[in-house]
């Protein structure tokens, strides 16, 4: 059997148990987010704006306004990364409504159980769950559920290792009603949850907070609240800290590939440092002037199917 012919893993809109105990997918998935990385879902730059849909992009498109085709060159050279590494491609259809599909990590979640289609808050990014949708159908993945309180984008749902998730709670794009009814969801499954709850100005917990390898987690100290740092060391992980300054450039926002394996932005030089230290084989991304739009390499990409290394 292929991996794309498991016969329980057709397309379906609603695969999750209500009571838990949904099983896992076999084709695709993950059991964390450290692991080999096979598979990835990316969106197209083709058309993407530079819209004010944060302090960070707000401030950028006021002082020097992203030139588009230089973030189209920069989101070919992050291709091409993956493509060194032997990683597939998979990919949204681009949509000329859609100026912020280049951002693949927040229409939906992939989970070991199916994706999650979220409800993002911005009405110039709704259609892109919809999107998600079809492209789910198209790759034969079934999706999990889909979220209906609230808002919930999927830089706000990070597995930190495997049944344990951090959920981010900025306000305005994942509301608290969103991050409930997704932690009651994972609960179920059995899984440890943790509400972030944070400023609206930091936009999503993968600004922040990012997992490596395992028990290996980047985190902005100086933004993250110490309680998160805490439990993550109470879990053994050790904390690289990228300063705040990097941070704000996306410099926090990278992909572990597994195998100690990382791509991340050239920009983000302590953390690429520390990285190289520790035996890391880092592929370096210049993504300056895509990341005026709002978001980094994390924030443009979602894991379908990982393996164990
Ligand atoms: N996960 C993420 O942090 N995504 C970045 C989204 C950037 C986009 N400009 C937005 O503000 O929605």
């Amino acid at each position: 059997m292929t991996r794309h012919e498991s016969f329980d893993e057709g397309f379906s809109l609603q695969r999750r148990r209500p009571e838990g105990g949904t099983p896992r997918l076999e084709a695709f998935g993950f059991r964390n987010e450290t692991d080999v990385l096979t598979d990835v879902l990316l969106g197209s730059p083709a058309h993407l704006r530079h819209l004010a849909t944060s302090s960070l992009s707000r401030k950028h498109l006021r002082e020097n306004p992203c030139n588009i085709q230089i973030a189209q060159a920069q989101h070919k050279d992050l291709v091409a990364a993956y493509e060194s590494f032997g990683v597939t491609i998979h990919r949204h259809a681009p949509e000329p409504e859609l100026p912020m599909q280049v951002y693949a990590r927040d229409s939906s979640v992939m989970t070991p159980y199916g994706a999650v289609i979220t409800a993002m808050a911005d009405w110039w990014r709704r259609g892109e769950n919809y999107a998600a949708i079809r492209t789910y159908e198209k790759l034969g993945i079934p999706i999990y559920d889909m979220v209906t309180s609230g808002t919930f984008e999927g830089g706000d749902f990070n597995v930190i290792e495997d049944g344990v998730v951090l959920i981010g709670c900025g306000g305005a794009r994942t509301q608290e009603e969103g991050a409930r009814q997704v932690e009651g969801w994972f609960r179920k499954e059995g899984w440890e949850t943790r509400l972030a709850f944070f400023d609206e100005f930091y936009v999503h917990i993968d600004l922040m907070v990012v997992p490596i390898a395992e028990k290996l987690t980047a985190v902005c100290l100086d933004s993250t609240e110490p309680g998160i740092v805490d439990w993550l060391k109470a879990k053994g992980h050790e904390i690289i800290d990228v300063p705040f300054r990097d941070t704000m450039d996306l410099g926090c926002n990278f992909m572990s590939l597994g195998k100690a394996r990382v791509i991340a932005p050239r920009s983000s030089q302590v953390l690429i440092g520390r990285l190289k230290a520790l035996g890391f084989e880092v592929a370096e991304v210049d993504m300056s002037e895509i990341s005026k739009t709002g978001g980094g390499i994390h924030c443009m990409a979602q894991a379908l199917r990982r393996v164990p290394g």
